[in-house]
């Protein structure tokens, strides 16, 4: 059994002894801290995971002290002990309700206390073990479901071999992380990873940045540039968003895939290289190539091995866990009483459709972490409340998936003052894919 830490925090300057607390800490072991600097020291020694804050009656509250010191530790509960009088100043009970477990008027009654004392830590061992299963997992990507689990059983044989793999899903569930893990599991890992986003380079560059250039192939190229795919060499290439590429392009990719070898712009001698392909897509390329958008020799030359990352509605077991881990990633940011989240807000979030994927249930706690003025976010705060969940569920899915999209960009774009670089950045997105939605969406900017 781990032992019990528990701090004591008192706004005494000159407590050295822990008597607001009766015999009731014997069972733990105990330290006494009267300043930040000091309370950080013990916590990181003891691993402290209750905190008893203890308001003298005679010396003022420190307000600002006090955000600080359990803003920077959510793990650890805490018990305000304090005079009646002081439990009565209105900020002071703002305090416990937004940030405490609980309180106790001195002097403490030791049974009362005790059993607090006991909750409290309970409470804490149950979030840290929360905390532990919503890491991510040997993949770099967290869920524990059953389509997770077969997602990673595949990934774990598609390591092992060197074929062109073909990443498939919704916008959103993965499919970049999806890439990198192959990448590290694979024979590659130590080499060079190198992500390309198809639909982000402009059709006339496209040519130049995979296969680079020779010195004086075209005005204003002073001097070699080496591409994309040759500074892959003995690596991983990652083309996301594969489905974008222009057509008069595929045929370029495909010398490569079927020779191993590219051709600098300007340049008259095969380079032959050794990288492996990893494509992405949220297009259907089959559907691509038979409205002939889409190379049919290409598709069968990168659809070697296929992948298919689930969307979240079909793994919503996974909800739970994403929501815990994003708010472990993001707690530097959140607002200092915010501990963690409503039963209700947890319902409405695995009934939720999610039809933007983990990229929208990251968007939303993050807004949420910031925006909630209660202790625990609540499905409102989600903005999970009527209107979004009945649209999930009533709507058709493009319907909710574009009603969705809408209310995170619109929210994005204004907090980040309509800037297309910070707004992208924030999304995850590429520039090219927030003008697109943003287009498609019909958007005012
Ligand atoms: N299982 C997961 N665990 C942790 N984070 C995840 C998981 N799936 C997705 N993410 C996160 O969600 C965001 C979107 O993921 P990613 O960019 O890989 O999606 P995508 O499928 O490539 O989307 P798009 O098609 O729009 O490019 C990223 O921040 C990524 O880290």
């Amino acid at each position: 059994m781990n032992s019990r830490a528990l701090l004591l925090y008192s706004s005494e300057p000159d407590r050295s002894h822990p008597a607001p607390l009766p015999d009731v800490i014997q069972g733990w072991q105990w330290t006494i801290a009267t300043t930040p600097a000091s309370a950080h020291q013990q916590i990181h020694h003891h691993n402290v995971q209750v905190g008893v804050i203890h308001l003298a009656s005679d010396t003022p509250v420190p307000f600002e002290q006090l955000e600080t010191l359990t803003a920077s530790y959510p793990q650890i509960e805490w018990v305000v002990a304090a005079a009646a009088d002081v439990l009565t100043a209105i900020d002071v009970g703002r305090f416990i309700a937004h940030t405490c477990f609980d309180y106790h008027t001195l002097p403490a009654d030791p049974d009362r206390l005790a059993l607090t004392l006991g909750h409290a830590w309970g409470r804490a061992q149950m979030r840290a073990r929360c905390r532990d299963t919503a890491r991510p997992g040997q993949f770099g990507m967290v869920g524990e479901s059953l389509p997770m689990q077969r997602l990673y059983a595949n990934l774990e044989k598609i390591s092992n071999s060197d074929a062109p793999v073909l990443v498939q899903g919704e916008s959103g569930t993965g499919k970049e992380l999806v890439a990198r893990a192959i990448h590290r599991h694979s024979g590659r890992a130590q080499q060079p990873y190198i992500a390309v986003n198809c639909g982000a380079i402009p059709v006339n560059l496209i040519q130049s940045e995979l296969f680079g250039y020779e010195k004086g192939a075209f005005t204003g190229a002073n001097q070699r540039k080496i591409g994309l795919i040759e500074s892959a060499n003995g690596g991983t290439v990652f083309l996301d968003e594969i489905g974008d590429l222009p057509f008069e392009s595929q045929v370029m990719l495909l010398r490569f895939l079927q020779e191993h070898c590219i051709e600098r712009v300007g340049g008259h001698t095969p380079i032959s290289v050794d990288v492996r392909v990893v494509a992405a897509t949220h297009v259907n390329l089959e559907l691509a190539v038979a409205a002939r958008s889409f190379r049919e020799d290409l598709f069968y030359r990168l659809n070697v091995l296929r992948v298919t990352v689930p969307p979240l509605r079909e793994r919503l077991d996974d909800v739970d866990l994403l929501a815990d881990w994003c708010f472990e990633v993001f707690s530097s940011e959140k607002n200092a009483h915010v501990q963690g989240f409503s039963l209700r807000a947890k319902q409405a979030m695995s009934r939720y459709g999610w039809p933007g994927n983990v990229r929208e249930l990251i968007n939303r706690v993050r807004r949420a972490m910031v925006m909630s003025e209660s202790r625990l976010i609540t499905a409102e705060d989600l903005l999970l409340d009527g209107p979004a969940l009945e649209a999930s569920c009533g709507a058709s899915l493009g319907q909710a998936r574009d009603q969705a999209e809408r209310d995170l960009i619109e929210h994005a774009l204004q907090i980040n003052k309509q800037n297309i670089t910070e707004t992208a950045r924030q999304l995850g997105l590429s520039r090219s894919t927030l003008y697109r939605l943003i287009n498609k969406l019909e958007l005012k900017q």
